[in-house]
């Protein structure tokens, strides 16, 4: 046993929340085992894809010996410092989304209402503790996973160092997961910025914040941050933000940001960050015109990096770069056939659930597939993805522009919410559902749904998409009323609509003159 690099871990503020979470996640009192003689996995990052593909191998109760090495905290991005804490900030932001709606839903709420900042981030870390015993590094003993708490780094083709120990191995796998980029604007260093490292430690609220990109990260806590009480000023550097989604999903929110009183800065250049009396000053350029912004906190959301450094992956043949992360094959294989990748290491989809699903296809690429046999694939994956902004915005499967680039025919089939009654009764009615279908056909190849609760409703269309249900099967499938999930079915009954020819309808026409 050894014990020769445990790093004490602080999560702050250090008050009993965080105690109880680091005590689950990175326990000061550990003490790494004596390793097996040889290991049939080694995974390297106890975030999302590493602690499923070590629960999974370990928990299949067939005795074979895994080991799992994390450096910093288990649970990784999305319990300690991504979903977990953001959903919870975004939680306490949605009741000040609601007040802002309630005298148009008929209930006045005097205006002195008040946003208690530091409870909502005590709450947000109550949650988080509460959840952290499932990624516990006692958890994961119990499943009979030994558990190394230190940083994992290739020593050779089949072993890893990490603590002072060589653990051997038979398959290993890459699970380090990415972090936030680092911008480079002159004096964003000196002048100091919060990243999702840092953020959900904030116990006093920022009174003007500044939030650089206008990916998922910067627009969910932008909108978060601003219904909390902050002056929020956006800076995107595309002309709308969410670039990877639908443009008229993305300028719905960015209406709604503008109403909410987030200022939106398109297609701006940042320049210089300059410390004052005030604050931070950051100047940018936007659209030819020069302009600064004084703010008390600068939140950066401007892409990930990927963890490949320290790993020694030069000496095994792993190949990777800096910015897309390990190179794998579809099966997740490295450019080392005994080493397997899964999470924000090695896919462009940076998600949770795509790190879980990832997760899977190694523990059955590494440990069930003899001489390649039967192996899963990366790219038969159906990944739906929500950024969960009011609305949210839900998508999956291709955009209509990159079918038709690919040479497919493609249809739109688009409900307004303005036409769903439930979203009417709620007053929920911005938003749309787009399904894009191949003409000709009712097999669907992708959707985006912009709506209140649009992540809830999305996997109805991954099912269909999964498991090849066309519209037309839908169109069949009851759905309650009043649901806003209604507006599927009327998309179903819009593609039945477009089957009926002048033809058709002279048959129908003739078929009830005898019924
Ligand atoms: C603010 C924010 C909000 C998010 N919200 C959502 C959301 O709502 N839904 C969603 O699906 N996704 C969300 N994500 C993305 C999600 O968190 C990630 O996709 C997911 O955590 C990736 O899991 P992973 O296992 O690949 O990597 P990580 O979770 O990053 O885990 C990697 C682990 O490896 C460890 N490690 C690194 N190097 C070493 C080493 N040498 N030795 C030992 N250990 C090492 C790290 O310490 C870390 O614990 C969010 C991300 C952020 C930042
Ligand atoms: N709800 C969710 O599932 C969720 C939430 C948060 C994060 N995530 C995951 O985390 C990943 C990372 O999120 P992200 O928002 O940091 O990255 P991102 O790459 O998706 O978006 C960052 C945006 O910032 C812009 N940008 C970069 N530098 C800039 C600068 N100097 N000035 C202005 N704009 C700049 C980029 O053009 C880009 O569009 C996401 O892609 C997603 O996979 C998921």
């Amino acid at each position: 046993m050894s014990n020769l690099e445990f790093e004490r871990i602080t999560v702050l503020p250090m008050d009993e929340y965080n105690q109880r979470l680091v005590a689950n996640v990175h326990p000061e009192n550990w003490v790494n085992p004596q390793p097996a003689e040889c290991y049939d996995l080694v995974v390297i990052g106890a975030g999302t894809a590493g602690l499923v593909v070590a629960a999974g191998a370990a928990g299949l109760g067939l005795g074979l010996k895994v080991a799992l090495i994390e450096k910093h905290l288990m649970g990784g991005d999305c319990l300690n410092v991504g979903c977990v804490p953001s959903k919870a900030l975004i939680r306490s932001s949605r009741v000040v989304g609601e007040i802002g709606k309630a005298k148009n839903l008929g209930v006045n709420i005097s205006q002195n209402y008040d946003v208690d900042f530091a409870t909502v981030m005590a709450r947000l870390r109550k949650i988080r503790a509460g959840i952290s015993h499932h990624d516990s590094a006692a958890r994961f003993k119990n499943l009979g996973v030994d558990v190394f708490l230190g940083s994992g780094k290739f020593a050779s083709n089949n072993t890893i160092a990490v603590d002072g120990q060589i653990l051997k191995f038979k398959k290993a796998v890459i699970a380090t997961g990415a972090r936030a980029v680092k911008p480079e604007i002159r004096g964003i260093e000196e002048a100091g910025f919060l990243t999702n490292e840092n953020v959900f430690s904030l116990i006093q609220k920022p009174d003007k914040l500044a939030v650089i990109g206008g990916g998922p990260i910067g627009c969910e806590l932008a909108q978060a941050f601003r219904r909390l009480g902050c002056e929020v000023t956006l800076f995107h550097k595309g002309s709308h933000i969410l670039n990877k989604e639908d443009r008229e999903a993305a300028e719905i929110l960015q209406k709604v940001f503008s109403d909410e009183g987030i200022r939106l800065v398109l297609n701006c250049q940042l320049e210089e960050v300059v410390t004052v009396t005030e604050g931070k000053r950051l100047y940018f350029s936007a659209n030819g015109n020069r302009d600064s912004v004084t703010v008390n906190e600068i939140l950066v959301g401007a892409g990930r990096a990927p963890n490949v450094e320290g790993l020694n992956l030069e000496a095994v043949g792993v190949e990777y770069d800096k910015k897309h992360g390990v190179k794998v094959n579809d099966y997740l294989q490295t450019t080392n056939p005994n080493i397997y990748a899964a999470g924000d290491i090695c896919m462009n989809w940076k998600f949770t659930h795509a790190a879980d699903a990832a997760a899977r296809i190694v523990i059955k690429n590494t440990l069930f597939s003899p001489f390649g046999l039967g192996r899963s694939q990366l790219s038969k994956l159906v990944i739906p993805w929500v950024t969960y902004t009011d609305p949210e915005i839900a998508h999956l499967g291709m955009y209509a522009e990159a079918a038709e680039k690919m040479g497919l025919e493609v249809a739109t089939i688009k409900i307004d919410f303005n036409h769903v009654d439930r979203a009417i009764t709620d007053s929920e009615e911005l938003g749309f559902l787009k399904i894009y279908h191949k003409k000709g056909t009712d097999e669907i190849i992708g959707a985006t749904i912009v709506a209140s609760h649009a992540g809830e409703m999305i996997s109805e269309l991954t099912t269909a998409i999964v498991h090849k249900i066309g519209l037309s099967k839908l169109s069949n499938v009851i759905h309650p009323y009043p649901t806003q999930a209604e507006a599927i079915k009327k998309a179903a009954d819009a593609y039945r609509r477009t089957l009926l020819t002048p033809r058709t309808k002279r048959l129908l026409k003739f078929l009830t003159k005898f019924s």
